[in-house]
């Protein structure tokens, strides 16, 4: 049974900031080279690992991980809002594998989805709904993070589950990451304002919604620029990264900690455990090949940018 994957860095900036031609072409020409890839593969279920930014996910409830039943985009950012076509029955049966090896998730009837997990489908496919998708949360941005351990065996039991399906072409996809350190508010350093927010901030306002998102597009500008006080992306750490992804031995991303990876690649690089889960999903189905990689750091994005394909080893 054979896999195939597509990781890639997402940014709610592509439709609000405005880089070189020469950048906004390559980042789309990787978008074609990784929609090309999955025509040719033709998938008949996409398993999406992506993080939340406070659209879906609150403190009142902040699991490490969910499996959803259904969902829908919430439409941040002006990407897609509106149901996936979630077939439930395929996402209980992937919950209960994954209870029993030990890992402990969530499910969700009621999934809220962000640009996070809604960008790549939108530029793999155009819809929410062209294949039938099972959408797992892997928190990204809200403290405390379990271990990259844990991410990885995620990832090696769902694989597990995915290479049973004899009938179907299954597409791993991980959305986020890579360096990158956008003004995401964290509880640490939040107002009460903002910290009622991230308690349950579901349904905000369009008047809400459009000040939280400014102050992000604003931001992009501005580290462009050079003026932002953001972290600054770490081209060495994304490479490095990627090197290990490809080679196929995860168990070195096992030592990374929070804080180094804070300290090294900003407060949202903890988004690549999107990219581990999914790798590890990969190789459960054994050796894979990297048929296509991107990486481009892009301050105008706020995001270490990389695009990965990648297939089950004939
Ligand atoms: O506004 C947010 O919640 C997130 C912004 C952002 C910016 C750049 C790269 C990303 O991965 C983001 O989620
Ligand atoms: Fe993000």
């Amino acid at each position: 049974m054979s896999l195939a994957l597509v990781t890639m860095s997402h940014s709610p900036l592509l439709k609000y900031a405005d880089p070189p031609a020469e950048v906004a072409d390559a980042v789309q020409d990787a978008f074609g080279a990784a929609r090309a890839f999955v025509q040719e593969y033709d998938p008949t279920l996409v398993v999406s690992f992506a993080p939340d930014h406070y659209n879906g996910f609150f403190y009142d409830l902040m699991p490490p991980f969910c499996i959803g039943y259904r969902a829908e985009g919430v439409g941040d950012y002006g990407t897609a809002e509106g149901p996936l076509d979630v077939p439930a029955e395929r996402a209980e049966e992937l919950a209960q594998w994954v209870a029993e090896r030990d890992i402990d998730v969530a499910v969700s009837r009621r999934m809220q989805i962000d640009h996070g997990a809604v960008q790549p489908l939108e530029v793999l496919f155009g819809t929410l709904t062209a294949v039938p998708t099972i959408p797992v949360f892997v928190n990204g941005v809200a403290r405390p993070f379990v271990t990259m351990r844990r991410v990885r065996r995620l990832g090696e039991a769902i694989g597990g589950f995915l290479t049973t399906l004899r009938n179907e072409r299954v597409l791993v996809i991980g959305s986020g990451g890579l360096s990158h350190d956008p003004p995401v508010p964290q509880w640490a350093t939040a107002d009460d304002t903002v910290r009622a927010m991230l308690l349950d901030g579901r349904h905000p306002t369009a008047a809400a919604r459009e000040a939280r998102q400014r102050r992000v597009i604003d931001t992009g500008r501005a580290f462009a620029a050079g003026t932002a006080s953001i972290k600054d992306l770490n081209p060495e750490w994304d490479r490095a990264l990627m090197t290990t992804l490809a080679s196929g031995d995860l168990s070195p991303i096992d030592a990374m900690t929070p804080e180094r990876m804070a300290e090294e690649a900003g407060n949202s690089s903890h988004e690549v455990r999107t990219w581990v889960a999914a790798f590890a999903a990969l190789g459960a189905a054994g050796p894979y090949n990297v048929t296509y990689e991107f990486y481009r750091p892009i301050r105008e994005y706020i995001a270490g940018f990389g695009v990965m394909t990648a297939r089950t080893a004939p």
